[in-house]
């Protein structure tokens, strides 16, 4: 598989591409989907999405593209279970939680998760202490844990792989996920490392050509 025994990574399916999608229109969103059929997974409607339009785009994406995974970039802090309903209600198929929360919260997504028969992502970003967080979040029920360079310190030179190994380096039930300027430069070290979920955002909307470089970013994943 190409792949360390530790990550967690499926053993059987390919890797998973997501785009991430956060700050073109619902009208553009939805020609890119069309654009890229075959290539993407699932399609995060991200969260500054989420302040534009709420779950419209996850109604929208579920009626249009049934084939393809809906995950809802909520992050959730707080009301983890009310806030969960919302978005599996609205037809999400995955939800986020950030794992800085109180464990109550993440329990109440989960909770909300089994009751819909829908999946949770863990979002690790600005975890303090990755390792033991990560240990602690895996004992949950929890189906992705997910390190992630916010976009905020991205432009100070960080990325998300060195966070990847230390998560793959302890979990035991959740899959791994990885997202923070992942790009074709950097997405072989990170397929090489393992991943469940690779999370692309810009570089994929932002690229000339979407349709290609999401074809290309896909064909390196295994
Ligand atoms: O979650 C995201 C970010 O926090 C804004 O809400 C992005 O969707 C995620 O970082 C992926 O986007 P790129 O970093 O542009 O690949």
């Amino acid at each position: 598989m190409g792949c360390k025994k530790k990550c967690r990574k499926t053993e059987e399916k390919q890797m998973k591409l997501q785009a991430a999608l956060d700050t073109l229109t619902l009208e553009e969103c939805l020609e890119l989907l069309e654009e890229t059929k075959g290539s993407i997974d699932i399609v995060e409607v991200g969260t500054p999405f989420v302040i534009e339009e709420g779950m419209v785009p996850v109604k929208a994406f579920k009626d249009k593209f049934p084939n393809i995974e809906v995950l809802a970039d909520v992050k959730i802090m707080d009301a983890g279970g009310y806030e969960a309903d919302k978005c599996f209600e609205a037809g999400a198929d995955i939800c986020t939680v950030l794992g800085v929360s109180h464990d109550e919260t993440i329990q109440g997504v989960v909770r909300s998760a089994k009751k819909y028969g829908k999946k949770v992502m863990v979002d690790m970003i600005a975890v303090p202490d990755l390792k033991k967080r990560t240990e602690e979040i895996d004992q949950m029920g929890v189906d992705y844990i997910c390190v992630h360079t916010a976009f905020d310190v991205q432009k100070l030179g960080q990325d998300p792989l060195n966070d990847l190994k230390t998560v793959n380096s302890v979990i035991k039930n959740a899959k791994s996920a990885v997202a923070g300027g992942v790009k074709l430069e950097t997405v072989d070290a990170i397929v090489n490392e393992g991943a469940e979920i690779i999370v692309v955002g810009g570089a994929i909307c932002n690229a000339k050509d979407r349709q290609a470089y999401a074809k290309e970013i896909k064909s390196h994943l295994k």
